[in-house]
């Protein structure tokens, strides 16, 4: 179509990947930044790199190794990305969720997305996991959103509902398993936010989000989330947070004009 994608264009990605592997999966997992070792748990596995791969988008970003890969984890059949794409790449925000269509036409019921992401809660430290409740979709409120053009009402409604886009029931599971396994002062719940990037927060950009609620940022998740949601898949979400936000490292930014020793670093 002229905008984007048609529905053959998923089709014929999903066809040749179902002419390729045995592998049925049920679940779809997108690893994050450096998550990628994930993959490398699967069994049985059949792995495509992108560029192998009829339609799909390539993997420009250092710690997305360009795979995708099937196999078994825990008796279940996943299919892993090794790497996603991100707007800052320069691809257009159909082109960054189009391997989450094509999850679908595989048969997939449930998307398992993650990210690297930088903590804005003062108890969210580096190291940190973050069972993601819900996200601010910032670009998506100026509009760029990976539904604009013309809706595909095979994928799903032009209207879709967002409010219980990360599935409560596997938030829940997800808590108890941290609990079971002696590691839930790591996990908590929280608000992730998607910014454009490619350039960290300034300090007044984490200062605002922080006040508007924001437990994490980070530059992905919530367009392929979106259209995941739109397409009638179960969401479950987490964030590994790897750095503080830039307001929230140390040195502290409240600065007092007494307090003549630190002022080479202005805070805001
Ligand atoms: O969201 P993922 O892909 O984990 O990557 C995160 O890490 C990168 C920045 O270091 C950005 O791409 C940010 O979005
Ligand atoms: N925008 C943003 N993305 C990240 N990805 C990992 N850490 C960060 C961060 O601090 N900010």
């Amino acid at each position: 179509g002229y905008y984007g994608y048609d529905h053959d264009d998923y089709q014929k990605t999903a066809d040749w990947l179902l002419s390729q592997t045995k592998h049925r999966p049920q679940v779809a997992i997108i690893c994050g930044s450096g998550l990628g070792m994930l993959a490398d748990a699967l069994k049985c596995q059949d792995a495509f790199h992108y560029t192998d791969i009829p339609g799909f988008p390539q993997s420009t970003v250092q710690g997305h190794a360009g795979r995708l890969v099937f196999g078994e984890l825990k008796g279940k059949t996943c299919v892993c990305m090794q790497g996603r794409f991100h707007m800052y790449e320069g691809h257009s925000l159909c082109k960054t969720t189009f391997p989450v269509r094509v999850f679908k036409l595989l048969g997939v019921e449930t998307l398992i997305v993650t990210n690297a992401a930088g903590s804005l809660a003062d108890g969210l430290k580096p190291g940190d996991i973050m069972i993601i409740k819900d996200h601010v979709n910032f670009p998506g409120l100026g509009g760029f959103n990976p539904l604009n053009g013309p809706n595909d009402d095979k994928f799903g409604p032009r209207f879709p509902a967002m409010s219980a886009c990360y599935n409560p029931g596997l938030r829940c599971l997800a808590m108890d398993i941290a609990k079971q396994q002696g590691v839930a002062e790591l996990v908590q719940e929280g608000v992730y936010a998607a910014v454009g990037g490619p350039n960290f927060e300034t300090i007044a950009e984490a200062k605002l989000m922080h006040r508007l609620g924001v437990d994490a940022v980070g530059m992905s998740t919530a367009p392929e989330v979106v259209v995941a949601v739109h397409c009638g898949l179960r969401v479950f979400g987490i964030s590994l947070i790897t750095n503080k936000a830039e307001a929230f490292s140390s040195p502290p930014n409240l600065l007092s004009a007494r307090d003549t020793s630190r002022c080479r670093s202005p805070g805001i």
